[in-house]
């Protein structure tokens, strides 16, 4: 099932490996005459002792020929095999890759992202080895044992079928390793992941880990992890140094052994001559060595199979990001939001969200605030259509959520996350994200709407200034900045706001506030907020706790209520005492 999904990917190289399949047949054929020659040359000539000049001249030369005619097409059956090879395996990258890019969050938030570049590296690569090495070894050996087995038929029957009595071990042989080995390389690419995910949280995570003293700790863990790749892997080596080439090489023994009594008793009868004898054992030795070949790639074959069964799981992924619904185009037109009894659960269990319903007027800040683990990004999430909806509706402008394409949905809300992210790249391409309409003066102007201009132009660089991976170089304050302006130059109806204040000196944060108010004129506004004091001028506020709603109204409504909202103002404003909790 796997080997043959595995096949597939060569149906659009086929004419190349029609081509290749030709040259290494020839090649095999070129191979397999030259024992023939030495036989006619032993037979016919050494033995009578006749050696007449021009016969053995030509027999010498087609010898020779034939010997370059097989060099020539090796190369190029091998080089045909490689090519073909490498385009399989770009193209299964592309497929994983292309694939992960449309997962959705639920499903990166059950699988780590170490052991997902696993696959998407280390598992192709195991299976490149399929295409590159095995598949042609086989082929080519395969070939070359239907070659060695013609001629040794052709030679002598009755010795070509005593030579097999011995065959049916060596396809025992081949199963007992297959199904031995098949677990051992499960737990040795499983491991590997294992590592691959450990490196990465550890580097993702470096600061924390060296402000906690955590160095050790997390050696320890991943020595373990590394540990068991290793036993795992010596396992196999044990699995391969014993059932593949010693066993065959006793196979090749017994059966030249089995040969050898047959020529004994057999040559008081002269049924065998000797070039015949030799011509056989020269073939045998020719036999096996195509077998061994074969035999040690069984192991690259149960590796690839098992990389290829975990990277075809990652093809398979049911849980894909939600996409367009449903028949119609809506476009958004004024952004006005509405959720209608929305419970949502994350992991079918518990329901962060419990029956919320609430309106956002176009042009209206709403702001949603509660202790930590309230749901409030859960609600911004859902807007976002990161996740599916469980239970209830979201509309924009009254069209349900899911019936938006991505495109409309993702360039008129924008999203100024928790902690914004930052590509590699340059500053205008962070700002631009990919979107080539977007001007130079589009993008300068989003920048000077969210007075971020001011830094970027101290910068050597400029808009041109480097941007490292997750933009590490730069301040939060900066990269907050950075985020905004690439909300804005793509200019959405409908602003979502995680948390946007947090984290920086007062300076900065005047600028941020000063950079959201500008930005949130005109649009629509759901913003989350830690520090009440930012979203005093909201049109309504939400007050969330354990998933539901349970306050709602402006700064003053809320404060005259005297009820939760009331008590984290206070607490906020550090009048603690005055309260009883
Ligand atoms: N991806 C997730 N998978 C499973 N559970 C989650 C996930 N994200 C959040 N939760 C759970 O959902 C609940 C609500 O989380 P949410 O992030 O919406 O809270 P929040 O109010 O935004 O908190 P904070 O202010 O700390 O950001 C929490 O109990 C949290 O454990």
């Amino acid at each position: 099932m796997i080997t043959r999904r595995l096949l597939r990917y060569l149906i659009p190289h086929r004419k190349a490996l029609i081509g290749a399949f030709f040259f290494l047949f020839i090649a095999t054929a070129a191979e397999m005459t030259g024992p023939l020659l030495i036989k006619v040359f032993i037979d016919d000539y050494l033995v009578p002792e006749r050696f007449p000049s021009t016969p053995l001249i030509f027999l010498g030369a087609s010898y020779l020929g034939l010997h370059l005619i097989a060099v020539v097409l090796q190369y190029l059956q091998q080089y045909s095999f490689y090519r073909i090879a490498l385009a399989v395996i770009q193209q299964l990258r592309m497929d994983v890759f292309g694939k992960v890019q449309y997962l959705g969050l639920a499903f990166f938030d059950r699988v780590a992202d170490g052991s997902l570049v696993s696959r998407i590296t280390n598992d192709t690569e195991a299976i490149k080895e399929l295409f590159v090495n095995v598949m042609s070894t086989f082929i080519k050996n395969s070939v070359l044992i239907i070659g060695v087995v013609i001629a040794m038929f052709l030679l002598d029957t009755k010795l070509a079928m005593i030579s097999f009595i011995l065959l049916p071990l060596l396809f025992g042989l081949m199963q007992a390793y297959r199904f031995l080995s098949f677990k051992v390389y499960r737990v040795v690419r499983e491991t590997l992941s294992e590592m691959n995910a450990r490196l990465s949280e550890s580097i993702q995570g470096m600061g924390v880990v060296q402000a906690w003293r955590q160095e050790k700790r997390f050696a320890d863990e991943f020595d373990e992890v590394n540990e068991q790749h290793v036993q795992a892997n010596v396992k196999n080596m044990k699995l391969n140094s014993l059932l593949l080439r010693p066993a065959v090489d006793i196979l090749s023994i017994a059966t030249l052994i089995v040969i050898l009594t047959y020529f004994g008793i057999g040559v008081g009868d002269s049924a065998v001559q000797i070039g015949v004898l030799y011509a056989m054992i020269n073939l045998l030795g020719r036999l096996f060595e195509p077998v061994n070949q074969i035999m040690m790639q069984l192991s690259f074959l149960q590796q690839a199979i098992v990389s290829a069964g975990r990277v075809f799981e990652l093809l398979d992924e049911k849980e894909l990001a939600p996409s367009k619904e449903g028949e119609g185009n809506p476009e958004i037109q004024e952004g006005r939001i509405t959720f209608e009894h929305v419970t949502f659960s994350y992991d079918g269990k518990t329901n962060v969200l419990k029956d919320i319903s609430f309106v956002v007027e176009p042009g209206q800040t709403v702001a949603l605030v509660g202790h930590t683990g309230s749901g409030k990004s859960t609600i911004n999430n859902l807007l976002m259509r990161f996740y599916s909806l469980q239970q209830g509706r979201i509309t924009i402008d009254g069209n349900p959520l899911e019936t938006f394409v991505d495109q409309e949905l993702r360039k008129q809300v924008g999203l100024v996350p928790q902690d914004p992210f930052l590509f590699v790249g340059t500053i205008r391409d962070n700002i631009r994200q990919g979107n080539d309409a977007l001007t130079d003066e589009v993008v300068q102007g989003a920048a000077e709407l969210v007075q971020a201009d001011s830094f970027i132009e101290k910068l050597p660089g400029g808009m041109n200034e480097p941007v490292v991976e997750r933009g590490a170089t730069f301040s939060s304050g900066q990269r907050q900045l950075l985020a905004f302006a690439r909300t804005m130059a793509q200019s959405p109806k409908i602003l979502i706001l995680d948390e946007a204040t947090a984290h920086v000196d007062t300076e900065t944060e005047e600028k941020i506030q000063e950079a959201l108010y500008r930005m949130r004129q005109g649009r629509t506004t759901l913003a989350i907020a830690h520090r009440l004091s930012t979203i005093q001028d909201a049109d309504l506020i939400l007050v969330l706790h354990q998933g539901e709603i349970v306050e709602r109204g402006t700064h003053q409504e809320l404060l005259t209520r005297q009820g939760l909202y009331h008590k984290m103002y206070l607490l906020q404003q550090g009048l603690k005492e005055e309260v009883n909790v």
